[in-house]
């Protein structure tokens, strides 16, 4: 009978799995009001600045607002990549969801997508778009090492506030942070091992910087100081070095508090004075090169290790979207999609 008749619904789409790539984001251009917004977002997130809201409010808005745009803008035009006119941390994780999507292709049904923490293309819009496309489960893959509060537990957070919105809200999974997994350690090993191999000098030290934060979140009991500690000494380990050769540094300070120390900058204006003269360098926190890697280490920390009478320099890239890169990444996700796929 027809009053037994489920009213009509929206058409339902055969369902799909989800893989979703997310990293911080970045602004859409250099100039003033794109840095500016792209920073006003990231820097009003409570996970990124502890700074009670009354007291943080007005220094952003009235001192920080005004005047670092200008200077960041100035720092992404030099890594600008021109001809695809955008930031090189989007382009690479374009590649990496190109390249992954391309590996999980025989799997038949499973779509993968990349979002932004800050900026575009936004977590939300990337989420709606997959259950539009009938993925029933999804996967949420925070491309950070290193798990920290103020990137991995944002990153989550941004999807489930989408996901809060949703009527038909997918299954979904998070992917945990990869700091001690053999096959990173592995792959970070043998892009160490390779790169130093390329050089033409012997490097008397090889760093690894990683991003830091203010010492009070750590404090507050954030393990991403320990995980990043981890991840040095088991790519030692993996490579049979000696403690001496590999050191742990951490760079882009941000304001006047204390952060975790050793300061990569500090110790780069250093290291020529006691001897160190030729360093290789590499930025494990990072799954993809972008303004830190390539602004602050590879040209300013250049600057600064040379002007102190540094003579050889070299910056390893992230992994990026090398094929062991990418080896590594499909490993994570098949793993972590163990009973989603066929
Ligand atoms: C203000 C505090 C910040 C904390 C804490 C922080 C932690 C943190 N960040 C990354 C990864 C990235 N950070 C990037 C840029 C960036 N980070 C901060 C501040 C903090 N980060 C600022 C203000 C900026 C913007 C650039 C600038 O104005 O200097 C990026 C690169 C983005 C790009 O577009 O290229 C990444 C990636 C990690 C891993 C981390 C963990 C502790
Ligand atoms: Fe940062
Ligand atoms: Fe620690």
């Amino acid at each position: 009978m027809s009053d037994h008749l489920p009213p009509s619904h929206k058409p339902v789409k055969a369902p799909k799995i989800g893989v979703l790539l997310l990293n911080l984001g970045t602004p859409d251009g250099t100039d003033y009001w794109n840095v500016r917004r792209y920073l006003k977002e990231f820097l009003s997130d409570p996970r990124v600045i502890e700074t009670p809201k009354w007291l943080w409010w007005p220094l952003l808005n009235l001192v920080i607002l005004s005047v670092r745009p200008q200077k960041s803008g100035h720092a992404y035009a030099q890594i600008w990549d021109k001809e695809k006119n955008e930031s090189p941390l989007r382009v690479i994780t374009r590649n990496q969801t190109e390249n992954l999507a391309q590996r999980l292709s025989g799997d038949g049904n499973v779509i993968v997508d990349f979002a932004m923490r800050y900026g575009n293309p936004s977590t939300k819009s990337v989420l709606e778009k997959l259950q539009a496309a009938g993925c029933q489960k999804i996967l949420l893959v925070p491309l950070y090492p290193q798990y920290s509060a103020t990137t991995t537990a944002t990153a989550n957070d941004k999807a489930f506030e989408a996901l809060g919105q949703m009527r038909w809200q997918p299954a979904v999974r998070t992917a945990p942070a990869y700091f001690d997994d053999p096959k990173y350690v592995e792959t970070l090993g043998n892009s160490i091992r390779d790169g130093v191999a390329k050089l033409d000098f012997e490097p008397d030290l090889v760093i690894t910087s990683y991003h830091g934060m203010p010492v009070e979140y750590l404090q507050r009991g954030d393990p991403y100081h320990c995980q990043c500690y981890k991840t040095t000494r088991l790519v030692r380990e993996y490579l049979g070095w000696d403690k001496s050769k590999l050191m742990v540094t951490f760079q882009s300070r941000f304001g006047p508090t204390k952060w975790l120390e050793p300061y990569t900058d500090v110790t780069l204006g250093e290291l020529p004075g006691k001897g160190i003269k030729k360093v290789a360098i590499l930025a494990p926190a990072f799954s993809a090169d972008c303004i830190e890697t390539l602004e602050e280490i590879a040209m300013g920390g250049k600057d600064t290790f040379m002007e102190a009478g540094g003579e050889q320099f070299a910056y390893i890239p992230c992994l990026n979207d090398s094929p062991g890169g990418m080896d590594m990444i499909e490993a994570m996700v098949r793993r972590e999609l163990s009973g989603w796929l066929d």
